[in-house]
């Protein structure tokens, strides 16, 4: 297994390029004229010469001098302070506003939820300057009120941001997976969400300072923003413009100025923006890797759970997803049991609804899909009833209930840990989460995990994030997380499809193991026949949404498939004696016509 190159943090990373020291040089000057300017300069900015009114460049006064005969470069500079201050203030409001807003429709109800995104969208049609303007008005005038109507006036461009960021991770296999832990709605934002999202902020924060600061020069020079005494750039230009026949550098300073900080703040941001990879969307955090996943949550047996034989229980289980304006049957009716103990095998082509099915058990479906079922019973404890879940099993006991007992293992390789937090803390979640240990308790034991699971030096490794793993032992520490306790049920959906052959023969072996040790049933997808076969002692057959055929391996392997799509699917798979000149055999269109009739299910 290969090792990953560490990657480095964002921020040495953005200072190892050219442009990022430019920028590092830029934003020194700026802050240090901020800072120091009004000390050095302050006073030469203050003093009026009554000899020297608006006049024009000359060695003593290299801008000229302004109407009331002041250094006109000395007031430039001094006016570094307020000017950068109050962008950076308009930033940080809008920002922080925008994050809070963005980030509560994932919190909400659905509906109100909606109802906010749809007012932060009528917000957004508003020009944020107009906005500005509007709110400077009703706030009265002054630096206060013009940061504050500033920051408002962009926090709903941030809040829309964040919604959309937080959006896209949602949908991601390690929030589900999270999910699948009990992890509250508040701790997925906080701890899972928030994290993988604050890059593309940071780059976005970075290029407005350069727009925040034309949005005040443009307020002053309406004579909306600072009033004098006070003066920052946009105040000097306001004043420079009406002598500018007279001395034209009084109104160019203060724009040079204005250009050249905005200047700084764009490359920052795009220094960033290369040095975390955010110009290509979020892919460098999440990067996919070929490899396989698991995740896996696990504890004690729930206290209620009965021993009876079948840990899964399936009764007409369909799931709906939409297509084009209308909906479909994804998965058509499905029945089928585990036993405890179990490896059962799902077999299909893609699109057949194998992941969908398991996601439906795993009650990880999402809107738009929709899933219903006359009955799930998991480790004996009815999880759906009637297309509901049953009164007497709360919400709260029901995420304990899958975070305990049931272990996922998703098939994307980076996707299933959640990229910004440490592999150990991600593995020891569940033990503070649901065994009520310690969270050093809780670390020592994922340490431990790891090292069962074979991944060397645990202890270092802990404390690495995913992305220092190889695809490999990723998915080990997924193993490993499913190792806190001990799983009823461990589904695998397709965990070794991008796996190379050592690496996959290596994980399966793992999973067989970790499942005659703790006694879990396994519930392994894939279209791959030859794994199924290796691993599982008993095999649904898939086919458009239903379960065509429920066969023992031993028959299915010795040639004994009633069902037509299974022996098709199986003379479709090469051995070592098929003929290697003559093309592998395909399911004819006439057979697929049969089978998209009608149900076909098998049930045992
Ligand atoms: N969110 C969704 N919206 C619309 N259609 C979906 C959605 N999720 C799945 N489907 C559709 O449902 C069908 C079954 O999907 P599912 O992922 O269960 O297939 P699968 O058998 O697991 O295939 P694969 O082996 O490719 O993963 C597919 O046709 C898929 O396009």
């Amino acid at each position: 297994m290969s090792q990953k190159p560490v990657r480095s943090h964002w921020i040495i990373g953005t200072l190892r390029s050219p442009l990022g020291i430019l920028a590092a040089i830029g934003l020194v000057l700026l802050f240090g004229l901020a800072l120091f300017a009004p000390m050095i300069w302050g006073e030469a900015a203050a003093v009026s010469d009554p000899l020297n009114l608006s006049k024009g460049p000359s060695a003593e006064h290299i801008f000229g001098t302004d109407a009331a005969g002041r250094d006109v470069f000395a007031r430039t500079l001094v006016a570094t302070r307020l000017s950068v201050m109050m962008a950076v203030g308009a930033v940080a409001i809008g920002v922080s506003l925008g994050v809070i807003l963005g980030s509560i429709p994932a919190l909400m109800p659905r509906w109100a939820g909606r109802i906010l995104v749809a007012l932060l969208n009528f917000a957004l049609a508003f020009p944020a300057l107009l906005l500005a303007i509007f709110l400077l008005i009703v706030l009265g005038q002054g630096s206060f009120s013009a940061v504050l109507a500033v920051g408002v006036a962009i926090a709903p461009a941030y809040a829309r941001l964040t919604h959309t960021l937080t959006s896209s991770v949602s949908g991601r296999e390690f929030i589900d997976a999270a999910r699948i832990l009990g992890v509250s709605k508040a701790g997925l934002l906080f701890r899972h969400i928030l994290p993988n999202i604050r890059e593309p902020l940071i780059v976005n924060a970075s290029l407005s300072l350069g727009g925040g600061l034309i949005a005040f020069a443009g307020l002053s020079f309406l004579g909306l923003g600072i009033q004098p005494p006070e003066f920052d750039w946009g105040r000097m230009l306001n004043e420079g413009l009406s002598k500018i026949f007279v001395n034209p550098a009084t109104a160019l300073a203060p724009g040079i100025a204005v250009v050249l900080a905005g200047l700084v703040f764009t490359v920052t941001g795009e220094a960033i923006a290369r040095g975390t990879g955010v110009h290509r969307g979020l892919g460098r955090r999440m990067p996919k890797l070929a490899a396989a996943h698991t995740r896996a949550a696990v504890t004690e047996p729930a206290a209620d759970s009965n021993q009876d034989d079948v840990v899964l229980r399936v009764r007409d289980l369909a799931v709906t997803v939409p297509a084009g304006s209308t909906w479909r049957k994804a998965v058509d009716g499905i029945s089928f049991e585990v036993r405890r103990g179990e490896a059962v095998g799902i077999v299909g082509e893609s699109g057949s609804g194998k992941s969908l099915s398991c996601l439906a058990v795993a009650q990880l479906t999402q809107y738009p899909v929709d899933s219903d079922a006359a009955l799930v019973e998991f480790d004996g404890v009815p999880i759906v009833r009637d297309g509901a879940r049953p009164a007497e099993l709360s919400p709260r006991r029901l995420a304990k209930l899958l975070g305990t007992r049931m272990a996922m293992v998703f098939q994307d390789p980076m996707s299933s840990l959640n990229p910004a937090l440490k592999v150990g803390a991600q593995i020891a979640e569940i033990g503070w989460l649901h065994e009520g240990l310690s969270k050093a308790a809780a670390h020592d034991k994922a340490v431990a995990r790891l090292g069962e699971v074979r991944i060397p030096d645990p202890e270092r490794r802990a404390r690495q994030l995913p992305h220092e793993f190889s695809g490999g032992m990723r998915q080990r520490a997924m193993i490993a997380m499913g190792l806190m306790g001990t799983p009823a049920l461990i589904i695998a959906d397709e965990p070794t499809t991008a796996l190379d052959v050592t690496v996959q023969r290596d994980v399966l072996a793992l999973l067989d193991e970790v499942r005659s040790e703790t006694g879990a049933a396994l519930l392994l997808i894939s279209h791959d026949m030859a794994v199924i076969t290796s691993v599982c002692t008993r095999i649904l057959v898939m086919y458009e949404g239903h379960i065509v055929e429920d066969i023992e391996t031993s028959e299915l392997v010795a040639g004994n498939a009633s069902h037509p799509y299974t022996r098709a699917l199986l003379a479709a798979v090469p051995t070592m004696t098929s003929p290697r000149g003559e093309p592998l055999a395909t399911i004819d269109e006439q057979l697929r016509s049969t089978f998209a009739a009608g149900p076909l299910e098998a049930v045992r």
